[in-house]
C-alpha cells in the first residue's frame, strides 16, 4: 500500500475525510511516519524555506554564532553549531533502554519559536546578514501551525476523541522548529560507528512535519519490527514526512506509539567506502502540547485491559525533563 496520503481529502466529502484518517492512523501505526502530499503549504514556499535554510548555514561560522544556542538545553534557540548538541544521549528512553552512548552527531542546526512565545524570545542573526530570512520564518511557523491543526482534527476523528479537545491541548501554538544542515563528510567519518548524522531518537511532542531535500538517509524503525530500520525516500522537497512523538504516546497510553528515527547514510553511498557523503538539509516543525497541558493520558486509552502507563507530568516538564541531556 502507497503511504502517500493525499490531505486536501479531509476537505473532502466525510466519507473521504474518514478514510483519509483512517489511512493516516494504519500508516503511523505500521510504518511509523507517513508522507503527505497536498497539505496546503506551496511549493514555493517550501523551495524559498529550503533557499533561506541553505543562506543561513553559508554564513560565516562568526555570523551564524551572534546567533549561538546557550550551552544549555534552555532556551531551545539559536544556533548550534556542529558537535554542540549530541542525540545518542537520549536514544532509546522511550523504549527504556541504557543511555548515553557517546555518538557525535554531525549537524548544525537553527532552533525557532513562536514570534510571540510568553516564556522565550528566539534569537535571531542581525537582519542585514540575511534580510527577510527571521520574518520569513516566523510566517512560515505560523503556516505549519495551521497543518498542524488538520492533522490534529483527523488523527483526533481516527482515534475517536474529541478533536477540540485535542486542538485546546495544543490552543498556545508552543511549538518549535529546527533548521538542519548535515555538512559533506567522507564515509569513513561515520565508518566506526562514533559518529553518524543524527542518532536514533524519538522527538518529544505530538507531531513532527519534516521536509527533507533528496540527500536521503532519514530511517524510521519498523513499529511492527522494533529494531528494523527502513529508508524515507523524499517524495520530493514539498512532501510532508510526519511522524508521532513522546507526548502523543503518553496522551493514547501507547495506542500510538512514538517513531524512533535517525539519519545516516545515504542509499548511494556504500558502508565504510571512501566516497563523500553530500550535504543534506532538512527542517522540522515539532508540534507540542501547550506548556502547562497534562500529558496524563486520556480518557479513552485507559481502560481495564489497557491500564495507566504514565504518571501525571506537564508538558513543560515533560520536555525539559528530554532536553536537558542533550547539550550536557
Ligand atoms: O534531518 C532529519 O531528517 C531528521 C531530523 C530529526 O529527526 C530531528 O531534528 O529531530
Ligand atoms: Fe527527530
Amino acid at each position: 500500500m502507497s503511504s502517500v496520503i493525499d490531505l486536501s481529502l479531509l476537505k473532502g466529502t466525510p466519507e473521504e475525510k474518514a478514510a483519509t484518517s483512517a489511512a493516516l492512523l494504519h500508516t503511523l501505526k505500521t510504518r511509523g511516519v507517513a508522507q503527505l502530499k497536498n497539505h496546503g503549504l506551496p511549493e514555493d514556499l517550501i523551495s524559498e524555506m529550503f533557499d533561506y535554510t541553505r543562506r543561513f548555514f553559508s554564513l560565516s561560522l562568526e555570523d551564524k554564532m551572534t546567533a549561538k544556542h546557550p550551552p544549555q538545553a534552555n532556551p531551545n534557540r539559536g544556533y548550534s553549531f556542529v558537535g554542540q548538541e549530541s542525540v545518542s544521549a537520549i536514544s532509546g528512553y522511550e523504549k527504556g533502554l541504557p543511555q548515553g552512548q557517546a555518538v557525535r552527531d554531525i549537524k548544525e542546526t537553527l532552533d525557532i519559536g513562536a514570534a510571540n512565545d510568553d516564556l522565550v524570545d528566539n534569537i535571531w542573526v542581525a537582519d542585514e546578514k540575511l534580510p527577510g530570512f527571521r520574518k520569513f520564518m516566523e510566517d512560515f511557523y505560523t503556516s505549519c501551525f495551521k497543518v498542524e491543526l488538520e492533522i490534529l482534527d483527523a488523527l483526533a476523528q481516527a482515534l475517536g476523541v474529541s478533536s477540540s479537545d485535542l486542538r485546546a491541548l495544543h490552543s498556545k501554538a508552543e511549538n518549535e522548529f529546527r533548521l538542519l544542515h548535515y555538512p559533506a563528510i567522507p564515509a569513513s567519518e561515520l565508518a566506526d560507528g562514533t559518529a553518524t548524522r543524527i542518532a536514533e531518537h524519538t522527538d518529544f511532542g505530538t507531531i513532527t512535519m519534516l521536509f527533507q531535500d533528496s540527500t536521503g538517509g532519514l530511517q524510521v524503525e519498523d513499529q511492527q519490527n522494533p529494531g528494523v530500520f527502513r529508508g524515507v525516500e523524499s517524495g520530493g522537497k514539498s512532501e510532508i514526512i510526519l511522524n508521532i512523538g513522546d507526548s502523543l504516546q503518553r496522551l493514547t497510553n501507547d495506542t500510538f506509539r512514538a517513531a524512533c528515527h535517525r539519519v545516516t547514510y545515504p542509499p548511494t553511498v556504500k558502508v565504510g567506502s571512501d566516497e563523500l557523503i553530500p550535504e543534506r538539509y532538512s527542517i522540522a516543525y515539532f508540534a507540542k502540547p501547550n506548556r502547562i497541558a497534562s500529558l496524563f493520558p486520556l480518557k479513552k486509552f485507559i481502560t481495564p485491559s489497557t491500564p495507566c502507563k504514565y504518571e501525571d507530568i506537564t508538558a513543560w516538564d515533560y520536555n525539559n525533563l528530554r532536553i536537558a541531556k542533550l547539550f550536557s
